[in-house]
């Protein structure tokens, strides 16, 4: 006798049925759900209970849901004191990143100064579901950041438990089908930076520091605290490395020069590559335009920033 549940098969997403039976009235229905979001679940199941609903002998659906669980790489970008550049290096890396092709994801966890939502240039507010938060959306990737859930100019004053739940429900978001999750954490080596190394335990990190020792001496530090706790460290950023004056094209190293570089050969970990002291960097990214988007020397900075990256992942085997 044929399959009154064979009229399934003309949906748009039928290539999702993993098994169907129509038993006494009741149909069952495995349906997978691999990569959609909470709400993009909802409309396909919705989809199919009304089909199936629809079809003659059919007195109730039964649908059930099921997803291979998708491993997302996370990579933490750090730095061992504030002011360095590195919530500018992770919300440029996270753009270069999703411009190569990969489906991103970017959290600001940076307790101290959330930055991202001026950086991405949006105020949107993310919406959730069933306490879930879902993610805007800004130049290609998802992002979410403590500034959203507090009102603007409002320090941050959260200390132990409290900005360590608020930093977890922003990782335990809806990423959806993000492959990668760039995490802007801290300045610093304090409690909150390791427990959220602890509970999201990272892929890998990245380190940015400015040329001169005092920096790399902090970076130093957060390069220790990642190895502790077991977090391959991918390498470490150089940071407004050099200056070309814009009138008369010549070149200074206002903080020096190569020491991040000299530090990470001594330390033991791969240099990742500079980025210069620019003032075009510095006003796109006041402006809400990561300067990773265009196609200046800024983006190809960045761009290469973002395969050597990817090159370390590799390498550390994530
Ligand atoms: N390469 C660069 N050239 C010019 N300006 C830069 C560069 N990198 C960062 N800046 C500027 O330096 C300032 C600090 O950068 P950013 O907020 O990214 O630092 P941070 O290390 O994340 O600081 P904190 O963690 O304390 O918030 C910003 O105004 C940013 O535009």
């Amino acid at each position: 006798m044929a399959d009154p549940l064979a009229e399934l098969d003309t949906l748009p997403d039928a290539g999702r049925i993993r098994s169907r039976r129509l038993n006494d009235g009741v149909a069952t229905l495995i349906v997978d759900a691999t990569g959609l979001a909470d709400a993009d679940r909802k409309v396909l199941e919705a989809e199919f209970h009304h089909a199936a609903s629809g079809i003659a002998g059919v007195e109730e659906v039964r649908i059930a849901l099921t997803a291979s669980q998708q491993h997302r790489t996370l990579i933490a970008v750090g730095s061992g004191k504030g002011g360095v550049g590195k919530s500018t290096v992770a919300a440029n890396l996270a753009v270069a990143l999703a411009k190569s092709g990969k489906k991103v994801g970017l959290v600001d966890a940076d307790v101290y100064g959330p930055s991202q939502p001026t950086l991405l240039g949006t105020d949107a507010k993310p919406t959730a579901d069933n306490d879930r938060l879902n993610p805007v959306e800004a130049h290609g990737l998802k992002f979410l950041s403590l500034g959203q859930l507090v009102s603007p100019g409002h320090a941050l004053a959260w200390r132990g438990p409290m900005a360590t739940g608020a930093l977890a429900k922003l990782v335990e978001a809806d990423w959806g089908d993000a492959e990668v999750l760039v995490v802007d954490l801290p300045p610093g080596t304090g409690d909150v930076q390791l427990s959220l190394i602890q509970k999201s335990r990272p892929d890998g990190a990245v380190i940015v520091s400015t040329p001169q020792d005092l920096s790399l001496i902090d970076a130093t530090r957060a390069i220790d605290l990642f190895r502790k706790m077991d977090v391959p460290v991918l390498g470490i950023i150089e940071n407004m490395a050099g200056y070309i004056c814009p009138h008369c094209g010549e070149g200074s190293d206002p903080f020096g020069s190569g020491g991040a570089e000299a530090a990470a050969a001594q330390i033991g970990v791969p240099f990742l590559g500079r980025l210069p002291l620019s003032a075009a960097i510095r006003s796109a990214s006041d402006a809400g335009n990561p300067p990773a988007l265009g196609d200046g020397p800024e983006a190809k900075a960045f761009t290469d920033l973002a395969a050597r990256v990817i090159d370390a992942l590799e390498t550390v085997g994530r």
